[in-house]
């Protein structure tokens, strides 16, 4: 009979995972992923059912990955909730299964491997996509993800200027004061942006919330958010004028709003560039449009049975 599987909570899943462990994993899942060889990994687009009576959607996110020997899936719920709502938006439950026999081997909390694995790929973008000297980062939102591209970002490069925006001001205040770097919170998106080399969108926001004319010729946008097809972060200006990179081509294609709507053409895929065989733009605007992907939740979650294995 299998054995029961490994049930971790959030605390143990945050523990267990490292930026460190983490990056070169997605490096190395994205850049497999561009290859397209189905014999090494699949992962459809996610399936998304919509919730309707409670402005909610559940996807569900499968993986394999043959060589490394990963079955996985994340269940996720996403929400738009009323402001001051103390609910988090995204809420995640991970499957690890045995590739050969087909039991669950662990069964974790999915919270915090969403949180790290998007920021982590948002670093990556921005590593291979920032203007050369960048001193300012600036973050719009003030949530989960917010803080998880916070925390990354400040560990991976070094800004000399880190600002945060977020609709509610005393929720911007609330973000900054439990950091311990320099950060300061502006009034308007536009006081945020303006001069800003990386900018992180991380709301909940469904129309656009950071127009092109405010955005330094250069910069680069790691776009978190509106990740349903009618979802908007980014106006059609900045869409437009700059490169746009994308996770997955599938998955933008059908759920980004930022990408359906706007018509804007997409450049490459972001394992596509890990790859080589698309170059990284560094010297134009550039767009990381990230929708999140199976594959990086299931790395996330081998790497923190790894590690749990490792201490038992
Ligand atoms: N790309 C991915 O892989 C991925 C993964 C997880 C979450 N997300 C998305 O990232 C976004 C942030 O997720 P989170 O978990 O940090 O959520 P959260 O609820 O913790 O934070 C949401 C933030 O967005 C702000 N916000 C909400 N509605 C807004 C609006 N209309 N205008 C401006 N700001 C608004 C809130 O004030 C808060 O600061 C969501 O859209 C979520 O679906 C993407
Ligand atoms: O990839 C994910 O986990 C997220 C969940 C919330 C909506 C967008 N994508």
């Amino acid at each position: 009979m299998a054995e029961s599987p490994v049930l971790l909570n959030k605390h143990e899943a945050e523990r267990l995972l490292s930026y460190d462990d983490l990056i070169p994993r997605l490096e190395s899942v994205m850049g497999k992923f561009s290859k397209r060889d189905s014999s090494e990994i699949i992962q459809p687009v996610r399936s998304v059912v919509p919730i309707q009576q409670h402005s909610g959607f559940l996807g569900v996110m499968p993986a394999y990955l043959a060589a490394e020997g990963i079955l996985c899936t994340k269940m996720v719920t996403f929400y738009q909730r009323p402001e001051g709502s103390s609910l988090p938006s995204t809420q995640a439950t991970v499957l690890l299964f045995h590739p050969e026999h087909g039991h669950v081997t662990a069964i974790m909390d999915g919270e915090a491997i969403t949180a790290k694995r998007t920021a982590a790929v948002s670093a990556i973008s921005a590593k291979l996509f920032m203007p050369a000297l960048s001193e300012v980062l600036c973050i719009l939102g003030s949530g989960q993800q917010a803080r998880s591209h916070y925390d990354v970002f400040t560990k991976v490069f070094k800004f000399k200027d880190v600002r945060v925006w977020s609709r509610r001001r005393e929720m911007a205040h609330r973000f900054v004061n439990d950091l311990q770097g320099p950060v300061r919170v502006c009034s308007s998106v536009k006081e945020a942006v303006m001069g800003a080399d990386v900018i992180v969108t991380a709301t909940g926001a469904s129309e656009p919330i950071l127009f092109g004319e405010w955005v330094k010729p250069g910069a680069h946008v790691a776009a978190v958010g509106a990740c349903r097809p009618d979802w908007r972060e980014l106006d059609d200006v900045l869409m437009r004028g700059a490169v746009v990179y994308v996770d997955s081509r599938e998955g933008a294609t059908a759920e980004s709003g930022d990408i359906i709507l706007s018509g804007a053409q997409v450049f490459a895929e972001l394992g596509e560039v890990i790859n080589g065989s698309f170059p990284a733009q560094r010297e134009k605007t550039t767009i990381f449009k990230s929708l999140g992907m199976g594959i990086q939740d299931a790395v996330s979650a081998k790497l923190v049975l790894e590690k749990w294995n490792s201490e038992h």
